[in-house]
């Protein structure tokens, strides 16, 4: 090769180099252009996921650090990989995002592939239309009367749960596995009608599947990422979200189930059996509710068993982890402080006698200290550290001059919010009176959303209290056992 060649290709590189390196500046100036607060980036390929990329913090710790760091902002900008997203850090701009100002944000971004893997086309991640009709259809099978008829299902699982302890005597026993083994069995049993027994047999094939889809591997690591950076390119791909086992577990078991029902004509008061009257009959006068402004046609979407399937799923996928992680996280937090374990002893027993040592429906609305609990635990740690929405149509954020474009990830961060001084006095410690009715009443609305809020708060919200049994098992067990850490908790 000539001189000549070679420095014509050395001139190219640096061309094209300099070039990539200007569209990559122009695009870290992009709030600096918008003339919103923000936080210069750390790294040019991750943005601020550096932190959390390189393993240094957790999702939830780097999401406190942004909202930390872009104190005393309402709002301000970030870089997630090269995406410009926008963190919203003022309770009332909060409310608009999430409900007042829904129609510009009702999309949560979820990458799902549901020409070719219809289990993902479920409510969490359905947008627009589509996602208004099913959850318009759904959220019946939710009501108070439904969930008070799936009680005696969950009551079974916890009188189990409480003989399995009761067998094991004073053994050492791992929580964290036992409660995911009796949340399994609570919700295959009020979602699908099935005895798992879980807890009986640690290695039944629901926990071992509900693992399976839930377990970060590297794969769905790079995944995630993948998405995070471009959803386009993942949607080319074909890449799914569940492996070919877990999806055919689940399609088998509901379509079975469903056979075997509509054969031997069988009826329970499970989810199952509600969705599938759904796909039957559509209960179009509450159809016509179409208050939060989205355009419903009700004849767009048809219940068929695929969707019913996948209905099912988001369900077990929804309730599985989060309530198994909240219970846990409450023992753990009821073993560390002795206080308010035995101030829980005692609202529990006031209610048991009361009640003739019976729980009921009814009697668990009467565990207030119960329930200052459960939130705190949820306060503290929240299954899901940040919401997602993406911006729908360009927004002008009320009482400024900033306008965001359409498409635009906006943040709701969650974790922040619980662990800000300024709303709940004890942030790092594990303190239920941020629950006193005082406590409530005197902070802002949307600083505590542990199930999200506005038309997208979490379909199951009513139940985990209530049916799916974290009030029924903390109630219960706080009345028969006490809870200590042992020595493998290395605290
Ligand atoms: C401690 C238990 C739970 C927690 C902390 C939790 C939390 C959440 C959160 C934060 C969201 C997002 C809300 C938003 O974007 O505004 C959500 C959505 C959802 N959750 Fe839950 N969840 C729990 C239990 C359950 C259970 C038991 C079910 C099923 C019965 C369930 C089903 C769903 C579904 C289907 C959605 C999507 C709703 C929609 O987009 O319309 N979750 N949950």
């Amino acid at each position: 090769m000539d001189l000549f060649s070679v420095t014509l290709i050395i001139l190219t590189a640096i061309t094209v180099l300099a070039y990539l390196y200007y569209l990559l500046k122009k695009q870290f100036d992009y709030w600096k252009v918008l003339n919103v607060p923000y936080l210069e980036t750390p790294s040019y390929i991750f943005g601020q996921a550096k932190r959390c990329a390189t393993g240094e913090l957790s999702l939830a710790e780097s999401h406190l650090q942004i909202y930390r760091d872009l104190a005393p902002h309402k709002y301000g900008g970030i870089f997630l990989f090269q995406n410009p997203s926008l963190i919203v850090r003022d309770p009332e701009l909060v409310k608009h995002v999430l409900a007042k100002d829904f129609t510009n944000f009702y999309d949560r971004g979820s990458y799902f592939a549901k020409p070719y893997e219809p289990l993902t086309r479920h409510l969490f991640n359905l947008t627009g239309e589509e996602w208004k009709t099913i959850r318009t259809k759904l959220t019946p099978t939710f009501s108070g009367g439904k969930l008070k008829l799936m009680f005696a299902y969950v009551k079974e699982c916890v009188d189990e749960l409480i003989t399995v302890i009761d067998e094991l005597h004073d053994e050492e026993i791992e929580m964290k596995d036992l409660m995911a083994r009796y949340t399994v069995d609570v919700i295959s049993s009020c979602a699908f009608g099935l005895k798992t027994n879980s807890l009986r047999h640690p290695d039944a094939e629901f926990k071992k599947m509900g693992t399976q889809a839930l377990s970060p591997t590297t794969w769905t690591r790079i995944k995630d990422t993948l998405t995070a950076i471009s959803p386009k390119l993942v949607y080319f791909l074909k890449i799914r979200t569940f492996d070919t086992q877990v999806t055919e577990f689940f399609n088998r078991i509901v379509r079975q189930t469903v056979e075997y029902r509509e054969k031997n004509n069988i009826t329970r008061n499970d989810f199952l059996h509600l969705v599938t009257q759904l796909k039957k009959k559509d209960e179009t006068d509450s159809l016509k509710n179409n208050s939060d402004g989205i355009i419903l046609n009700e004849k767009s979407v048809e219940l068929t068993l695929d969707l019913v399937t996948a209905q099912c799923f988001v369900i077990f996928l929804g309730g599985f982890e989060t309530s198994s992680s909240a219970l846990s996280f409450t023992l753990f937090e009821l073993s560390r402080n002795p206080r308010v374990q035995q101030e829980l002893q005692q609202d529990v027993d006031r209610v048991f006698d009361k009640y003739h040592d019976q729980i009921t429906y009814e009697s668990l609305q009467e565990t207030t200290y119960a329930d200052m609990v459960i939130n705190e635990t949820l306060r503290k740690y929240p299954a899901i550290p940040f919401l997602i929405r993406i911006c729908t149509t360009d927004y002008k954020i009320p009482e400024s001059s900033t306008v965001i474009k359409r498409g635009t990830w906006t943040f709701i961060p969650i974790y922040g919010l619980h662990h800000d001084p300024a709303y709940f006095s004890h942030p790092d410690d594990f303190y239920p009176e941020h629950f006193t009715e005082e406590a409530i009443k005197s902070r802002p609305h949307f600083t505590f959303l542990p199930f999200g809020e506005g038309p997208r708060i979490c379909i199951g919200k009513q139940s985990c209290g209530e049916s799916f049994g974290d009030g029924d098992y903390v109630n219960e067990s706080t009345r028969k056992f006490g809870t200590r850490l042992n020595s493998k908790s290395g605290i």
